[in-house]
């Protein structure tokens, strides 16, 4: 874990230590063959980290100080070892020199943390906005996937027109796909949740331990979408459909549960399903041909 981004990952702290750790496998590179092996497997002997400036800090800085000259050098040495080990100092140079990309991400990921920290303000009972916390958790649950299933089921069953039965089909495969693919991104992103958040959540799988994306939000956007396309509602109606959308999103963060990265990610991630849904739209006169092929 960083602590300074928060990302459940040691990408960064694993970076810099292998770039600490290449900075003194380039140093012992071009001293011997064999030291140059040695340090590329492990980590830095405190006594070869003495010799290059006594701290991994000052390691790093010396080795990025000239790409050039470091390539230079070490490509002199470079043909007393093997091709493998030439690539390295190339390596070496795009690493050590952090790129801009990966400098706003960084600062993008602290700017995420800090205010999603400062907005978590119903994460406790106790918290600065404690008390609006139980109407929080009924948007929670507003935007959860079981009562979402268990209602689309309903109007499936109730529905008395072919039409409405395949728009509500649809929207329960929608679900269905929304389930399965927010799974995927987290079980592959990995994120932890908030360290301010409670995990006093209800229904949720064990996939859900992890922030990014959020579902709440995949799902709050997928299915406003949904919703203003296919039923015919009054323009205050859809305008809270919009409302109830972005409190959805708001109340993930107001409760702790992610931080503005994950729903800002979840709203992107809901408004393209919901295109993706379109593109593969089942009609019922194609279910009915593709069950009868089955069957
Ligand atoms: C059990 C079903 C059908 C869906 C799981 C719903 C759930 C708990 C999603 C997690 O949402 P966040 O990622 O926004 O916390």
């Amino acid at each position: 874990m960083c602590p300074a981004l928060g990302w459940n990952s040691e990408m960064t702290s694993c970076a810099d230590r292998a770039a600490v750790q290449r900075a003194t496998a380039g140093h012992a590179f071009s001293q011997s063959k064999n030291n140059a092996g040695r340090s590329l497997n492990r980590t830095p002997s405190p006594h070869l980290l003495q010799r290059q400036g006594s701290d991994p800090t000052s390691a790093r800085l010396r080795a990025s100080e000239s790409p050039t000259r470091r390539r230079g050098s070490s490509s002199a040495s470079a043909s007393a070892t093997g091709p493998q080990q030439q690539q390295l100092p190339e390596e070496d140079c795009m690493r050590l020199n952090p790129s801009f990309a990966g400098i706003a991400l960084r600062s993008l990921l602290a700017i995420d943390l800090w205010m999603s920290k400062r907005l978590g303000v119903c994460a406790e009972e106790d918290s600065s906005w404690g008390s609006v916390r139980p109407l929080m958790k009924i948007i929670e649950i507003s935007g959860h996937g079981i009562p979402w299933i268990a209602v689309t089921l309903y109007c499936m069953w109730k529905s008395d027109s072919a039409a409405g039965q395949e728009i509500m089909l649809n929207l329960l495969l929608a679900l269905l796909l929304d389930v399965v693919l927010v799974g995927i991104v987290k079980a592959l992103v990995r994120r932890r949740r908030p360290s301010h958040n409670r995990m006093d959540m209800f229904a949720s799988f064990s996939v859900d331990r992890y922030s990014f994306p959020s579902g709440h939000a995949t799902r709050a956007a997928m299915g406003a979408r949904f919703l203003l396309t296919h039923l015919v509602l009054a323009a205050p109606v859809r305008v809270l459909v919009l409302l109830w959308a972005v409190l959805v999103g708001l109340s993930r963060v107001m409760l702790g549960r992610h931080n503005v990265t994950d729903v800002a990610f979840g709203f992107l991630m809901g408004y393209f399903q919901y295109s993706l849904v379109e593109a593969l739209w089942v009609s019922t006169a194609g279910l009915q041909k593709l069950l009868g092929v089955l069957g």
